[in-house]
């Protein structure tokens, strides 16, 4: 990466100031002292925040513009008193300057000091002083102010050795054992083995590629932070060590926070070392609490009495309890002195300022996660960027099958190129400390997890990877790269033989269930007219309320959908690519916060999100492809939780859905789902109205729209319109009577939603709503029996037991396979026919 031009400096101090030294110093806006700040859980952070994922902030600076022969130039002073009340004054030119970036007499030489907490050398060593954002502090166990015992409050998780403070943030976040994935895949990613991962939807696969890193990162910190001194922050910029590869903006900016989460236990709990002197003093004179106690004194447990005489078992256990002591001293020590996180994790997508995100760049993160659009444009102007991408230590594709039918390809391809390591027989030079600035101690934690200096350990995770293609992964070792040449990768298996495994066989961890159902989620299907669906989606709403993520092929379908819902009182959130960031964002919170809300989404929704109370997944059109049924699916039962899907199938789409089935080896039938007809019929009639209101509305906008249109354009041209053109446009008189129609379907449509759905037979001598919307209320969870006349029950619990199917799996996949428009690997459609699954990095 180039230098950056106003980085260089020359501070002169006037001779007379003795008692008050001057010094100014120049910088770019990107050398100010920025420092993060946690962003509120909710991304709805107003009208001033646009596409804003990460908040930094800058503290003391005046703004001031300046008209020079140069033009405007924009000057940040900063100002702070200093504990001696020496005023700190900064200047950064916003304005980059030529030549050898010596600035001849700067403005205000007479009043400055030595700037605190602001070294202006580089930006790098700007942020290491710059204190880290502050950690919420999380309910944590009863441990005192020490490590975890993961022995006793973690046993599932304690043979994986995991480093302590990863335990305390485990514990923290009440994940008492492993998932199945996590326990098959830590040993060997810990052991340094490259990996293909499997599992189901919601079962935990980024821990079970987190954690591994997390724990390499973490352990190298603590070495690093231990062999130098402890107070000191790093004294050269973080260098990238960690790699994730994600196909949505969600995804990336959701895997970041999750491992965040890890991470801020781990600096909230170091930062306890702060809480109060007597702490300290109590933990200095010995009295820290029973773990500390067990390392040094005899074993308060009354295990048995050590001595100095226990077996090497025991004093191994002592050693390394007393190395979780010291870590965890320096980890306070780190963060008493303001140091930065000791592990640091970012999200780079599209959608937020590329400005900033080269800031947090250039300050360096050990972790990043990223969308490949965006990192492919970034890196293409930060060598230093491609070269740390070359010397990663680890490579994840998160969702690796979802990354090449986005459209991004070619920078995916690109970014692996970059991390292609030289021949495997070359021998590989161990990085020089002075270039990566890490300690020895990072190749002695290397070589003892079997993996040499410089090389790369890769994780490939999904939920859906065919067999085959595992097969074929098994086979390869990097070989196909060189044969293929520059030749163009369209596949996900020419993808992955793009990756350069250092295992000749990665390992390979297969746990996903038969034909792809999690075992807590239940499906039904309904059969039904394409023009009935919003009635049968409306009746699935208010008959069985709950968070509900219903996806539609098309952002068309999802437009048409939105007003009518709206209309019918549901409160329901459109997802898809064509919304700004900052929208996609604020509607997924609000998905998230309302009660009974629905979101209405394409499939850019159906990969990796992780919103815990969706109770259930709509396939209002059938998918396209068999993964994409798993993974829509897979948006509810997430984390052994009960969940539901349906999908609605009109007569078109039957083939479709038998293909899918049939390509996920079912041998049963969808369940149908039971439906109240007379129920149902009552709702079409408001579905219709609703249906009427919009249609009216869209035709009084149009006409409007059309109108101002057509006199715009004459205006330009300076052409008179005749009458018969000026008729096209809804006249004054014209536009109220549709006004006023609509007025009154509105009205209509409000008698009929306040109106009881009774069941027939029911009495309504009892019904007591009065004009309270219905289906206001039983979407708020106001479910009424008696206007409904049926029993609240949960989705899927009337379901009939599921029936074999007819036909022969075989056939089936024949039949389909005869449209000649899927592949039996990645099973999906040519391009052309999928609809908004374009990645937005
Ligand atoms: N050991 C654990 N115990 C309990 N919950 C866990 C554990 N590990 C992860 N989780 C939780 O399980 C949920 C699902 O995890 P995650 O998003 O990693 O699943 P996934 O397998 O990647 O799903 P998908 O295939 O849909 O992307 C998350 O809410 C996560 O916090």
């Amino acid at each position: 990466m180039a230098p950056r031009a106003g980085t260089k400096r020359k501070a002169k101090h006037s001779p007379s100031s003795s008692a008050k030294k001057v010094k100014t110093v120049h910088l770019t806006a990107d050398d100010l002292p920025w420092k993060s700040v946690s962003r509120p859980k909710e991304a709805d952070l107003g009208d001033g925040f646009d596409g804003l994922l990460e908040l930094e902030e800058v503290e003391d600076v005046e703004v001031v513009y300046e008209e020079t022969d140069a033009g405007r130039v924009v000057r940040f002073k900063v100002k702070e008193d200093a504990l001696s009340n020496d005023a700190v004054s900064v200047e950064a030119h916003e304005a980059e300057e030529e030549g050898d970036g010596e600035y001849d007499n700067p403005p205000d030489e007479e009043e400055v000091i030595d700037p605190l907490n602001f070294k202006p050398s580089t930006s790098a060593q700007a942020s290491a002083s710059t204190p880290p954002p502050v950690p919420s502090t999380p309910l944590l166990p009863p441990v005192g102010n020490t490590t975890l015992d993961s022995e006793t409050l973690l046993p599932d998780w304690h043979p994986f050795s995991l480093h302590p403070l990863l335990g305390r943030a485990l514990y923290a976040q009440k994940f008492s054992k492993p998932t199945p994935i996590q326990a098959q895949a830590l040993p060997l990613a810990l052991k340094g083995k490259d990996i293909v991962g499997v599992a189901e939807t919601g079962s935990g696969k980024t821990l079970a590629y987190g954690l591994p890193i997390l724990h390499h990162i973490l352990t190298e910190a603590i070495s690093r932070t231990s062999s130098t001194q402890a107070h000191d922050a790093p004294k050269s910029r973080r260098r990238l060590r960690a790699l994730i590869l994600a196909p949505t903006r969600e995804l990336a900016l959701q895997v970041s926070s999750h491992l965040n989460a890890c991470l801020e236990t781990v600096d909230s709990h170091s930062s306890e070392g702060g809480k109060g002197a007597d702490e300290e003093a109590k933990e200095d004179n010995g009295e820290e609490t029973r773990v500390v106690e067990e390392a040094g004194k005899p074993n308060a447990k009354g295990k048995g009495k050590d001595n100095g005489r226990g077996t090497g078992r025991d004093n191994q256990k002592d050693k390394g309890k007393g190395k979780q002591r010291k870590d965890l001293r320096i980890a306070q020590a780190a963060t008493r002195s303001k140091a930065p996180p000791l592990v640091s994790v970012a999200a780079l997508v599209g959608g937020m300022s590329a400005q900033k995100q080269r800031r947090v760049l250039a300050r360096g993160v050990d972790v990043l996660v990223a969308t490949p659009g965006r990192l492919w444009d970034i890196v293409q102007g930060d060598d230093l960027l491609a070269d740390e991408i070359a010397q990663l230590r680890f490579l994840v594709l998160d969702e690796a099958d979802r990354m090449v039918e986005t459209g991004h390809f070619a920078e995916m391809e690109n970014i692996l190129r970059l991390t292609l390591r030289q021949s495997k027989e070359d021998e590989i030079e161990p990085e020089s400390e002075q270039a990566t600035g890490l300690a020895t101690a990072e190749d002695a934690e290397d070589s003892k997890e079997g993996i040499r200096a410089g090389e790369l350990q890769t994780f490939v995770f999904s939920a859906t990877l065919s067999k085959e293609l595992q097969r074929n992964l098994k086979k390869k070792s990097g070989r196909l790269w060189k044969k293929k040449g520059g030749k163009p990768a369209s596949t996900l298996d020419d993808l992955l033989e793009r990756l350069d495994f250092r295992d000749p066989e990665p390992a390979v961890v297969d746990i996903s269930p038969e034909g792809g159902v999690v075992a807590t989620l239940q499906e039904s299907k309904v059969e039904c007219l394409t023009n009935d669906k919003d009635a049968y989606l409306y009746y699935f709403l208010l008959r069985y309320p709950g968070r509900t993520l219903v996806f539609l092929s098309s952002i068309d379908g999802i437009r048409r959908l939105l007003p009518v819902m709206d209309l019918l009182q549901v409160p329901a959130f459109p997802l898809h690519s064509q919304l700004e960031q900052r929208q996609r964002l604020k509607n997924l919170d609000r998905f998230k916060s309302t009660p009974n809300a629905v979101l209405l989404a394409t499939d850019v929704a159906a990969r990796g999100l992780d919103v815990p109370a969706v109770d259930h997944v709509v396939h209002y059109q059938a998918p396209r492809t068999a993964d994409a049924y798993v993974h829509r699916n897979g948006r509810t039962a997430r984390a052994m939780r009960r969940g539901f899907a349906l999908l609605m199938c009109a007569p078109d789409e039957r083939r479709v859905v038998r293909a899918l089935l049939g390509s996920l080896g079912r041998q049963d039938e969808i369940p149908d789902m039971p439906v109240e007809l007379y129920l149902l019929d009552k709702l079409k009639a408001r579905v219709q109205l609703a249906r009427q209101i919009d249609a009216a509305q869209h035709k009084v906008q149009k006409g409007k729209h059309e109108k101002n249109w057509l006199k715009e354009a004459a205006e330009a041209m300076e052409i008179e319109l005749g009458e018969s053109e000026q008729g096209s446009a809804p006249t004054k008189r014209q536009r109220k009577e549709a006004d006023a129609r609509v007025a009154g379907l509105k009205g209509k449509l409000r008698e009929l939603l306040a109106q009881p759905l009774i069941a027939p037979g029911v009495s309504t001598r009892y019904i007591t709503s009065g004009s309270v919307s219905i289906a206001d209320e039983m979407l708020t969870g106001d479910y009424h029996e008696n206007m409904v006349g049926l029993k609240k029950i949960a989705a899927g619990s009337d379901l009939a037991p599921a029936k074999k199917r007819k036909f022969k799996v075989k056939e089936e996949f024949e039949e389909w396979n005869g449209i000649g428009s899927y592949d039996i690997d990645g099973w999906r459609l040519p391009d052309n026919l999928q609809h908004d699954t374009r990645s937005d990095s």
